[in-house]
């Protein structure tokens, strides 16, 4: 095995360059990326054998990066972010001379008591990126040489693929999570969404912006398996043009809204319409509409959650299970202040806080019988306790109204991915919550005001000085900065601030929020001024 692995690793050579599994797996220009992806696909194999021969998915994605970029990221067999300290196996096979490869694999495998004869299961897809048959190409040579068997799924959301991940290690058990094919995907979430919505109806069209992404033609074949539109809703796909590569993501886009804070240019949605962006690989997903006379109004993340929580917690009340079961919400440091105070004092709602990353919030979510997260940029999801799940199937109805909200809790359960934010479900769970509403946007932008926020990225010599703490909230590092920070913040009502570095580029990011626009842009810029000022002096 060691001459066939050094001889595909030399085809292909590693560049002169320091890689990094991080927030999102490796990620960058992808013509840097044909060795990464080649080694991934040798992690992914060490994977399967070490957990007794399960499938692990491998997706190549640059989610919301410009058309030149691309990346690679792998699923655990249920569906779940790759665990912890892989990444840091990826990181070394990653980082490893070309001739070395052989030898790092081998080590890998003997500390990790590994057996080579544990068959190994990977399954894969990509974006629509013009890089991605070319790094599919190693991926599978990669795949070649360590012998594991290997499912091509070409083209597919990110979280379609944790979806199959998850179907093909459950597959023929009582846990089973679905027919393993894409027509499954979409035969489940159609069938659940007719369940969650039967008796109600959508007011008005919803236009999505698919960002020119995977999302657009993935779209369009969920729309043949949701109930016919005289039933319900009517879905006007926009930026669906997957064919012009150089538009990915370009002025449009879930990334795009959330940061410009505005509709895509091309939009030409009237006043009051439902609208809504996807990212390039369709995990994330956000809600906007045209107030006549406020503008502009985002529904980001925090809303989804809270019009979540808010939904699901009158259902379990109603069903009578309030007593069994534990609601709660997990939010990031981005997250408004007005969401977090929203949520535990009307809803009453606990809200935990953890770093970024979907992966935190994914675990902390776990803890709860009905755990709400969602980043404030629209990835996020609800993941049901097995109690949970139990208590909607066995509950004993004592009323029709009890007996209606079991049946769109149980049907909720089909409908939202469990493993991993998927925008096109999240899409399907909040046009249901508006239906069983009656509510247009803007009754659910009415639920509270955002505070005014500001993100900056801040660019320093070497971001590794900045640690923080408590969720990412607080610096620890460099030692007096976070005084200081503490003292601007004081000066504004209703100000809050932080800054950490981020885990996808080089920078730190600052973020703050203030009673007033003009005040949340003073002291994000006085909290940048101030890193950059210490990013300097220290470097
Ligand atoms: C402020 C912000 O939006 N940060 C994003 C961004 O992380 P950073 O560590 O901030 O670069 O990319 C992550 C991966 O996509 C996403 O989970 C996160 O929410
Ligand atoms: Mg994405």
């Amino acid at each position: 095995m060691d001459a066939k692995i050094l001889e595909a690793s030399q085809k292909h050579p590693k560049p002169d360059l320091n890689f990094q599994y991080g927030t999102a797996g490796f990620r960058m220009k992808a013509n840097l990326l044909d060795s990464v992806v080649f080694r991934v696909g040798l992690v992914a194999a060490l994977r399967s054998r070490k957990l007794g021969g399960q499938t692990i998915g491998v997706m190549i994605t640059a989610s919301h990066n410009p058309p030149e970029d691309n990346g690679v990221k792998l699923v655990d067999p249920m569906g779940e972010m790759l665990e912890q300290a892989w990444e840091v196996y990826s990181t070394e096979l990653a980082n490893a001379k070309t001739e070395d490869v052989p030898e790092i694999y081998h080590k890998l495998e003997k500390s990790l008591k590994i057996d080579p004869k544990t068959p190994a299961r990977v399954i894969y897809a990509r974006d629509t990126r013009p890089s991605g048959p070319a790094l599919v190409r190693s991926l599978v040579d990669a795949l070649e040489a360590v012998g594991a068997e290997y499912t091509d799924y070409k083209l597919l959301t990110t979280p379609q693929l944790h979806y199959l991940t998850r179907c093909t290690n459950t597959e023929g058990t009582p846990q089973s999570y679905g027919e393993v094919s894409e027509k499954g995907y979409y035969k489940k979430l159609g069938a659940a969404f007719a369940r969650a919505m039967k008796g109600k109806k959508a007011r008005g069209p919803v236009i999505v912006d698919c960002a020119n992404g995977v999302g657009g033609p993935k779209l369009a074949e969920l729309l043949k398996y949701l109930p016919p539109a005289s039933e319900g809703l009517e879905i006007k796909i926009v930026n669906d043009d997957v064919l012009k590569s150089e538009i990915l993501n370009s002025d449009c886009g879930a990334d795009y809204v959330k940061t410009k804070q505005r509709a895509p240019p091309s939009s030409k949605a009237g006043p009051n319409e439902r609208c809504c962006s996807l990212d390039g690989d369709a995990d994330r997903i956000i809600y906007y509409f045209n107030d006549p006379t406020h503008g502009f109004r985002l529904l980001d993340g925090d809303r989804i959650a809270s019009l979540s929580a808010s939904f699901i917690g009158d259902l379990v009340r109603e069903a009578g299970l309030a007593e069994d079961l534990k609601i709660g919400l997990v939010q990031t440091a981005y997250a408004n202040g007005a969401s977090t105070k929203y949520v535990e004092k009307t809803l009453k709602v606990p809200v935990v806080f953890t770093p970024t990353g979907v992966k935190w919030l994914h675990h902390a979510a776990t803890k709860f019988d009905v755990g709400v997260y969602f980043e404030a940029n629209g990835h996020g999801t609800i993941v049901f306790s097995d109690q949970a799940l139990k208590a909607f199937n066995t509950k004993d109805p004592q009323s029709p109204a009890q007996k209606n909200a079991l049946e769109t809790l149980r049907a909720l359960t089909e409908l939202i991915n469990q493993t991993v934010g998927d925008a096109l479900s999240d899409m399907l769970l909040v046009e249901t919550i508006l239906a069983h509403k009656s509510w247009t946007p803007k009754e659910w932008d009415s639920t509270y005001t955002d505070l005014p926020n500001r993100l900056v990225r801040v660019e320093v010599p070497d971001r590794s000085i900045f640690k923080t703490t408590d969720a990412e909230r607080k610096l620890s590092a460099p030692e007096g900065v976070q005084t200081q920070i503490d003292a601007l913040m004081a000066k504004f009502k209703d100000g809050r601030a932080f800054a950490r570095p981020s885990g996808t580029e080089d920078a730190l990011r600052v973020y703050a929020e203030a009673a007033t626009r003009s005040e949340a842009d003073d002291l994000a810029n006085k909290v940048s001024d101030l890193c950059k000022r210490e990013g300097e002096r220290y470097s």
